[in-house]
């Protein structure tokens, strides 16, 4: 199918609900941040390293897609390095036309250096403010809230979920743990969950990519999760077109889908994006969001995630409006401020696209 040319689809408001910050440098920021620490890469030229990490990401392992971290989080263990790729993705993201997202990265691997928790942290929001505000003067305004992760082998989550709610007032809007998922069941980190349920913050868990219905299961039912990062497994309880109790339980319930199609297929959790479960999500009315994962290792960007879903699925405009209006729904940033930006960004936009 022909789908909706990237460049329309770059200059409609979108946005994005799951991006990591260690998963979406410019390879010529790590080329030049790797030099200065005298880090080793595979390869020195932008282009080349650009190339091997998609490549290498190509695993059809999640295990294995996940090692190609070192490199990018190895370069991002000093505040100004922490600050300039927090600042490069705000750019990054405005330049495609994203006007909402919530970037998060795992502050516990940034500590290599002697760095603090909370200087990592702040390092971070600097860089978005300062990246945002420059979008903005540049007439491509965005609002980029942080999740801070967790990572789901370490043992640091209650640490992680109290850093999170020191910094919920100036930046922070939620909570999610990440990593391999196989052997490592959300419920590890069940008292850090309920911390942040008596605290009243927000959390999403990685779940239902790697593994099935289990960790699906437990994220939403023992942690009480708000989203699912991915959550695709969830097809395996739906037969025919006829959903079990946990698959009707999360669209009973709106609990919005974190869906990111091209790491889906390169970890191996979907065969093609034209396999992806999103089409059956989507016509059985799942809160689907759509978005990058890691814009690095899979060569992409919101807009180009949404343009092969055009070509896959026939997808028009009002679909991309729809994928947009449930991420700004399901945001973790105030009802008032969600219902702002779809009222006065979001729709005005596409109306004119609809016509
Ligand atoms: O898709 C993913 N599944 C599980 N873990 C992931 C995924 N993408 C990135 N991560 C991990 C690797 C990063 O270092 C960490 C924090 O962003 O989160
Ligand atoms: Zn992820």
């Amino acid at each position: 199918m022909a789908g909706i040319p990237l460049d329309d689809i770059v200059k409609a408001p979108k946005a994005l609900l799951h991006d990591h910050l260690d998963g979406g440098l410019r390879p010529a920021t790590i080329v030049e941040l790797a030099d200065g620490i005298g880090h080793a890469l595979p390869c020195t030229d932008p282009a080349d390293l650009g190339r091997w990490f998609v490549e290498s990401a190509d695993s059809g392992s999640l295990e294995r897609y996940l090692e190609t971290f070192a490199h990018t989080v190895a370069v991002m263990q000093t505040e100004e390095s922490l600050h300039r790729v927090a600042r490069e993705c705000a750019l990054d993201l405005a330049a495609d036309g994203v006007v909402y997202a919530e970037v998060r990265y795992a502050p516990e691997q940034h500590l290599e250096n002697g760095l603090s928790l909370d200087a990592v942290v702040e390092a971070v929001l600097a860089g978005f403010a300062d990246g945002s505000a420059e979008a903005a003067a540049a007439g491509r305004p965005i609002r980029v809230g942080t999740l801070l992760t967790a990572m789901r082998h370490a043992a640091r989550s209650q640490e992680i979920a109290e850093l999170s709610v020191r910094y919920r007032d100036t930046g922070v809007v939620g909570f999610d743990i990440a990593g391999a998922e196989a052997g490592f069941p959300p419920t590890r980190h069940l008292d850090a969950f309920e911390y942040l349920q008596r605290e009243n913050f927000h959390f999403t868990i990685h779940a239902g990519e790697a593994f099935g219905l289990p960790s699906i299961w437990q994220a939403i039912q023992w942690c009480g999760a708000d989203r699912l990062g991915h959550g695709v497994r969830i097809v395996d309880d739906i037969t025919g077109g006829k959903l079990g109790r946990l698959a009707s339980y999360v669209r009973d319930k709106r609990i919005p889908l974190e869906l990111c199609p091209s790491s889906n297929v390169q970890t191996g959790a979907v065969a093609s994006i034209a396999d992806h479960p999103i089409g059956l999500l989507r016509d059985l009315r799942f809160r689907v969001t759509v978005n990058t994962d890691n814009r690095l290792m899979s060569g992409t960007s919101l807009s180009r995630e949404l343009a092969l879903l055009t070509e896959a699925f026939g997808y028009g405009w009002a679909e991309v409006q729809w994928f947009t209006v449930n991420a700004m729904k399901s945001a973790f940033i105030p009802f008032d401020e969600r219902l702002a930006l779809i009222n006065e960004v979001v729709k005005p936009a596409y109306a004119k696209l609809i016509g």
